[in-house]
């Protein structure tokens, strides 16, 4: 990752609803390039609603959120360029094999170069499933593909929702060891969590819970 690519998120006044209920309301707050974030609170708190609003995947109700790179603002049309995100939300495709879905992926998200597809599956422990199609995978598999999917894309920001969720103790493991890798320098992390072992390494922390007020 380039210093061009040095970006930090600078957050005013920011605030989503649903309907009546505020979920957080004026949050003001940087994430700065070179930095890992936690977002806490407790479940139904808003934590996974931020981490999408900071994405453009759900459209916030107020405030303003510039995604920043030295002085010159990114245009909000353009900010899926600078992330990626794993989350239990997203789909993949499941018809795909693995190999095909990395393949697809990489056509409108670039992988890192350093890496090949069958070294980035490696990586992951996924070598003997790569030729599956994905719907055959079991959670924890799919889980894995997320990650991949999310680190070893080649953008400046990475946001994670629950990472580890079905997760075994290797995969833990292979989690803390790709997020220390390849997450901590020369990239900004924001992780939702409320689970101490997936967020021990981040720099910071953001309780959702304290913005609340209406
Ligand atoms: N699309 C939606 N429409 C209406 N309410 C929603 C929607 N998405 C989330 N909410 C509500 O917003 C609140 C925050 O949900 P969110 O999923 O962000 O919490 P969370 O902190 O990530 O929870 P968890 O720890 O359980 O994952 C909850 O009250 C939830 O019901």
């Amino acid at each position: 990752m380039s210093l061009n690519n040095a970006l930090s998120i600078e957050i005013t006044d920011l605030g989503k609803r649903f309907n009546r209920h505020w979920v957080f309301r004026h949050i003001n707050y940087t994430f700065s390039f070179n930095n890992s974030y936690a977002v806490i609170g407790h479940n139904g708190s808003g934590k996974s609603t931020l981490l999408q609003v900071l994405a453009g995947a759900v459209s916030k109700s107020q405030g303003s959120i510039h995604y920043k790179i030295g002085d010159k603002t990114i245009p909000e049309e353009q900010h899926y360029k600078y992330l990626s995100i794993a989350t239990p939300y997203i789909e993949l495709i499941e018809e795909l094999t693995l190999t095909e879905f990395l393949e697809f992926h990489h056509q409108f998200k670039p992988l890192m170069p350093q890496f090949t597809i069958p070294q980035l599956i490696e990586m992951v422990g996924l070598t003997a499933a790569a030729g599956k199609q994905i719907r055959y995978f079991s959670s924890g598999m799919k889980q894995r593909v997320k990650l991949l999917q999310a680190i070893f894309s080649n953008n400046p920001l990475v946001l994670l929702d629950e990472p580890t969720s079905n997760l075994d103790k290797a995969g833990i493991e292979l989690y803390n060891r790709l997020v220390t890798d390849y997450c901590l320098q020369n990239r900004l992390l924001i992780v939702c969590s409320n689970d101490e072992n997936e967020i021990e390494f981040c720099d910071h922390r953001l309780d959702v819970t304290q913005f609340k007020e209406n």
